[in-house]
């Protein structure tokens, strides 16, 4: 069983991804996909009159701050658009795929964290009505019921919270949790780059290895978005994922590749 997590980031290509995946299920290999929507999610938003706010912790974290209209536009693109668009690819490639949200069968539940610390003007500021949280729980019930009927499950947030709320979490951490708590061999986390780089943006400083029990050392590499699926990466191995790789979503083949070694591989 692999996890695949792809992002929404510009210039990804999904009609590469999707036509990979295809053929590798239709040679019989089991995967879960997850993807994400941040990119379009932007765009749709600017163009509806209530642009993105992104705000950043005092540890350094970057996040999407999700008040209710937020969270709104955002599972019209992520549960609608993006998640519609990669079903729509994958049943043309005779896959039977099935979309869901991590509300949909709570598949993912966490708590909801209605406040938020942020650093703005370089002080530290309470910013209240987020409705994000993080992946605590993952109920994989109906995800094996789909993949033992023959189904692929494409996964997308929002998660829901123990009270039933909608919340925004991370797509590359609620990942992590989906692979470990479906113990599986590999999580692949492709994006718009070719995998953790030492000198962001040269692609030529590309780490090609990362060795899984020093994962968090390479969180200093990262900078914004990236420092999340570094902790992901960690999660996952923690949570007894032999493999995860950060790999390069942008033409070719990008899951063969990645399974292949290209990108950077924990291990
Ligand atoms: N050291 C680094 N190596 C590679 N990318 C980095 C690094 N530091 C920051 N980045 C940024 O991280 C981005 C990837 O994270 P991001 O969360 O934006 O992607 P995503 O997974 O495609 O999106 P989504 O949130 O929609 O799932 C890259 O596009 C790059 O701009």
């Amino acid at each position: 069983m692999i996890v695949v997590k792809v992002g929404g980031s510009a210039g990804i290509d999904y009609d590469a991804v999707c036509a990979d995946l295809a053929a590798r299920v239709q040679a019989g290999e089991r995967f879960v996909l997850v993807h994400g929507g941040s990119g379009e999610t932007n765009r749709i938003a600017e163009a509806l009159g209530h642009p993105p706010r992104f705000v950043t912790s005092p540890s350094g974290y970057t996040s999407r701050f999700t008040d209710r209209q937020t969270l709104e536009i955002f599972e019209m693109v992520y549960c609608g658009k993006m998640n519609k668009g990669i079903v729509e690819r994958l049943q043309r490639h005779g896959v039977n795929a099935v979309g869901l949200s991590g509300l949909d069968g709570r598949i993912f539940e966490g708590r909801h964290k209605d406040s938020v610390r942020a650093v703005e003007n370089g002080k530290v500021k309470v910013l209240r009505g987020d409705h994000t949280g993080t992946v605590e729980r993952v109920n994989t019930h109906l995800i094996e019921l789909l993949l033992d009927s023959g189904y692929l499950p494409v996964l997308t947030p929002p998660a829901a919270s123990y009270e039933g709320v909608a919340i925004n979490v991370d797509g590359d951490r609620a990942a992590a949790a989906l692979a470990t708590a479906l113990h599986a061999d590999a999580l692949l986390l492709l994006s718009n780059v070719p995998g953790l780089l030492r000198a962001y943006p040269d692609e030529r400083s590309l780490i090609p290895r990362i060795p899984a029990h020093d994962v968090e050392a390479y969180l200093e590499f990262a900078q914004d978005r990236m420092k999340k699926k570094v902790l992901g990466a960690a999660e996952a191995v923690a949570g007894g994922v032999r493999r995860v790789i950060f790999g390069d979503a942008r033409a070719g083949q990008p899951i063969s590749a990645a399974l292949a070694g290209q990108g950077t591989v924990v291990e």
